[in-house]
């Protein structure tokens, strides 16, 4: 049977005329599109869907510029169009970085005419896709003067899809969205998908989980089924990518595989994968060569190497350049790219301080093909972390920062978090102390921005109908990290929920709240993190409370709680520059949100408004609660104005996400009272 699912954002839901500009019509009834590369056959479908949906009517599409019309769109590239090189300068627009687009209002023929113009055919879809986002939420196109670039060169979704046992780790959505036993065969689904991925401008997509074999930890498990992403570099699997990425590339996004650095043992039967062994190196080059016979945009290899687990070139009394770089010499003539993570850790105390000691004496020694790509923060995606030392201490290496979409620590999908804030404040985190921003670290060539995946083949997509704007908003920062999370918010309600003023403002709004409240019920704030269940089942974990398990991070003792990263303690602090270092290594100029990141402070300490430590986390944990509930009841508010279907998964995942936030706020207040034995000022703790 056809598989049904939500449209998302592109839900093209039909406007009134009289609630829409007259501009929209008179542009977009006829069209005049380039053909040939397979991108376009993207752009005239979605032309159809978007404005045949928006509009009541399809466009009529022409293959010359119509005469007998008032106005007409004309999208393509200067060299294919005169219209397109009347109204836009050449120059304008081949200065353009890949995938960046043009959109412009013109007269041609006595007839208004609006150009969607761009370098490369990726930046025709991005364009297409912006033009319908207009017409979708509303807005005038009478005026329209628009060029856009991408701030970062790749934007990229990771996924942790397992092939073959279809399951994902770390999803809340269902299983995977990809069918490996069924490819090369491909499910509509997946064209969804690409669209979705096209419309915020991602342009890579890594179709499996970094976790190519299962750890040996879980491997004894006999629970557990083998991960068989590794098997994805057998010749007999190609087939099945090749079919997947030729998909993808209709919407300008290249595929990529996580791999299994043991590969050429694994697969080639080599007994070593000793990265300095000429057979290895021969190995890989075979490996690649074979790939970009088949698919000649491949974008390339991720991989988690040394890492919880998997097989890495310590095994070889190498290092993670002599890895990285066999990997890049194979790829390079096809113009891959090797993106390696640096989330390595398990050999230092403090988890935090392992990457930059690890990786920073590293610097200027990967290829150029290669990527090293660092988690946000230094401990593992926590609802707020400190940003990652590493971003300020690699000024010679290629560098890319990865973000988790799927709701991990945030509420695994049950509750209701928007990442978008959170990933404002560390892209635009200060790494110098002297206005270099994260963002500015990320904005070369062969630099960007990965999202471990949150979708799955629920209905929604997410689980959650509100965890759809957290693809969307990663979508669109990664394309622009200086949009305001406001305009992205309000950008999705009106795609996802329609423009009604009432509904824009209480959904915006309940977003927007969403992130501090997670924090506050999941942390008690002031930087504390990393108190969640590790240990039930190992795909279920991480949803429930359970910080006695983790003392190293939370560093809670009958005198105090915080763990000293300062000089003195395990040096996280001076990992960064100063003056960034200095203000940390401070009780006093430490911000307050990381301050028990940063010190080990009595329980009593008092805070810059005279309210102690304790005191303040047993306020941070009720009144988490407390806006949850608030965001419930402006969520019931909206019955009847959202169609029922969504209001009712909506409202059922919010009681939920109540009464589970309770837990939190409960198992850590009594946490805190435990070892503190100092009663809530208010009278809530102890619990009665
Ligand atoms: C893919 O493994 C994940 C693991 O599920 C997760 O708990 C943690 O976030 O980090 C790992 C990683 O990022 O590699």
């Amino acid at each position: 049977p056809l598989e049904e699912y939500d449209d998302c954002w592109l839900r093209y839901d039909r406007i009134d005329e009289g609630d829409r500009p007259a501009s929209h019509r008179r542009y977009c009834q006829h069209a005049y599109v380039s053909d040939g590369a397979p991108e376009l056959g993207a752009v005239r479908d979605e032309l159809r869907r978007g404005i045949g949906g928006l509009l009541g009517r399809e466009p009529h599409l022409w293959h010359h510029p119509p005469r007998t019309v008032d106005g007409f769109l004309a999208i393509g590239t200067p060299d294919e169009m005169a219209v397109v090189r009347d109204i836009v300068a050449v120059e304008t627009v081949e200065s353009l970085a890949d995938g960046g687009y043009c959109m412009r209002t013109g007269r041609w023929n006595g007839a208004d005419c609006l150009v969607v113009t761009a370098p490369t055919d990726r930046g025709l879809v991005y364009g297409t896709f912006h033009l319908l986002r207009l017409l979708a939420t509303g807005r005038p196109i009478d005026d329209l003067d628009v060029i856009e670039e991408p701030a970062t060169a790749d934007r990229l979704i990771d996924h942790w899809d397992n092939p073959f046992r279809k399951s994902v780790e770390r999803g809340y959505a269902g299983q995977s969205i990809f069918d490996w036993e069924l490819l090369p065969e491909l499910r509509p689904r997946y064209e969804d998908y690409a669209r979705l991925l096209a419309s915020v401008g991602i342009n890579g997509v890594v179709v499996n989980n970094v976790n190519t074999q299962l750890p040996p930890r879980e491997s004894a498990n006999p629970a557990h089924d083998e991960l068989e992403g590794w098997r994805l570099l057998e010749t007999r699997s190609l087939e099945k990518l090749t079919s997947l990425a030729g998909l993808f590339r209709r919407y300008g996004i290249r595929t990529l595989l996580s791999v299994n650095f043991a590969a050429p043992m694994r697969i080639g039967e080599l007994d070593t994968a000793d990265p300095l062994d000429p057979e290895v190196e021969a190995w890989w080059k075979r490996k690649a060569d074979e790939l970009y016979e088949r698919v000649p945009d491949f974008g390339g290899f991720l991989v988690k190497a040394d890492s919880e687990g998997q097989p890495g070139p310590y095994e070889y009394d190498r290092d993670h350049v002599d890895g990285a770089n066999v990997l890049a010499r194979a790829l390079e003539p096809h113009g891959g790219r090797v993106w390696w993570r640096a989330f390595v850790y398990g050999s230092h105390e403090d988890r935090a301080v392992q990457a930059a000691e690890t990786f920073a004496p590293l610097d200027g020694e990967f290829h150029d093909n290669v990527t090293v790509q660092i988690k946000n923060g230094p401990i593992d995606f926590q609802p707020r972390e400190p940003v990652s030392t590493l971003f300020g201490a690699m000024p010679e290496t290629n560098v890319g920062c990865e973000l988790q979409i799927t709701q991990e620590y945030t509420g695994q999908g049950v509750h209701c978090c928007y990442h978008v804030p959170m990933w404002k404040e560390i892209l635009e985190f200060d790494v110098d102390g002297e206005g270099t921003a994260v963002t500015d670290v990320l904005g070369d060539e062969g630099e960007g921005i990965a999202g471990v995946g949150a979708v799955g083949d629920d209905y929604n997509w997410t689980g959650h109908y509100l965890s759809q704007a957290n693809l969307y908003g990663f979508g669109r920062l990664a394309w622009n990290p200086d949009l305001d999370a406001e305009t992205i918010t309000e950008e999705w309600v009106r795609l996802t929920f329609g423009t009604e003023p009432a509904v824009v403002e209480t959904v915006s709004d309940i977003l927007m709240a969403s992130w501090e409240a997670t924090i506050k019920y999941t942390t008690g704030g002031l930087g504390l993190m990393h108190m969640m269940d590790n240990g039930s089942e190992f795909l279920e974990n991480h949803y429930d409370p359970s910080p006695e398990e983790w003392p190293g991070y939370h560093g809670a003792t009958a005198d105090g709680i915080g763990v000293d990263r300062t000089s003195a303690g395990s040096g996280y602090a001076p990992q960064f520059r100063d003056p960034v270092a200095e203000r940390y290594e401070s009780v006093d100029t430490c911000p307050e949100e990381l301050l028990l990141f940063f010190h080990h402070l009595p329980w009593e300490h008092e805070l810059e408004d005279g309210t102690t430590v304790v005191q303040r986390l047993y306020d941070n944990c009720f009144e988490g609660v407390e806006t949850v509930r608030e965001l419930r009841a402006d969520w019931a508010s909206l019955e009847g104005e959202i169609d029922h279907e969504r209001y009712r998964h909506t409202m059922e995942r919010f009681d939920e996400h109540v009464e589970h936030a309770a837990i939190w706020r409960d198992t850590l207040v009594s946490f805190f009272y435990e070892h503190s034995g100092i009663p809530d000022e208010r009278g809530r703790v102890p619990r009665a």
